[in-house]
């Protein structure tokens, strides 16, 4: 996983952000994800904005929602705008078939709510995010008290579920809406699909961080280049 603290600036996602941002156009309701490559989005639709494109965005974290303020992008809700034109995210692993990993951050939740309600669901990743299967541990939001039944039913399936320890306070990390965050760590995952339905039948977790709804991946290179896969 990226140390998600870096402040750096990083090329790779400079460059997948902004391309994504390209797909945006006016009178767009847009889903904002959470992460450092999606904040380059954020601050080039802000750059837009001020240019005079007439956007509302639906925010996925309280990071979302404090970057989009700062950009001066106007703010809209799910409640108003039920569907959006297009949703634009990180992601912590992506497949060759372009499933994704997502919740390095502990935001998969509510970026999984906005992803399935857009139109269309972009994902902004650098080069190290590539894999051809997905093998890194799956995060998982998981109401507290159901956490040593979801560890169980996770050890079941072959994995092995753990609490995710928060880096600057003492105890677990907290969601945006109050739950656990977990790990499940299960080694490869060959078929994401028919996995992600197996995680969403244990009961206690409340989302799992596989998402196999991507319709494009911009993929950013240290140089600066992207590919697209679509
Ligand atoms: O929970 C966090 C989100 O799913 C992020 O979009 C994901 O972790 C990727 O973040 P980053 O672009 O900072 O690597």
């Amino acid at each position: 996983m990226t140390d998600r603290n870096a402040k750096s600036h990083h090329p790779g996602k400079e460059a997948a952000g902004r391309a994504a941002a390209e797909l945006v156009k006016d009178g767009n309701i847009v889903g904002l994800g959470t992460g450092s490559t999606t904040a380059y989005a954020i601050k080039a639709l802000g750059e837009k904005v001020k240019k005079g494109l007439d956007i509302r965005a639906v925010v996925t974290s309280y990071q979302s929602e404090m970057m989009a303020i700062q950009a001066g992008i106007p703010l809209t809700s799910l409640a108003e705008n039920p569907v959006l034109d297009i949703a634009i995210d990180g992601a912590d692993e992506v497949d060759a078939n372009l499933n994704v990993v997502k919740g390095g951050g502990g935001a998969h939740f509510r970026e999984k709510v906005v992803s399935l309600s857009a139109n269309k669901f972009i994902v902004v990743v650098d080069d190290s995010k590539i894999s051809d299967t997905i093998s890194m541990a799956i995060p998982l939001e998981v109401l507290p008290c159901a956490r040593e039944l979801v560890q169980h039913q996770v050890a079941q399936m072959g994995g092995e579920a753990s609490i995710r320890p928060a880096s600057r306070k003492d105890g677990p990390v907290i969601s945006d809406n109050g739950n656990f965050i977990m790990d499940a760590a299960f080694g490869e995952v060959p078929n994401p699909q028919e996995f992600a339905d197996k995680l969403s039948n244990v009961v206690g977790i409340i989302e799992h961080g596989i998402f196999t709804n991507t319709d494009k991946v911009y993929i950013g290179y240290k140089d600066g280049k992207i590919e697209l896969r679509e």
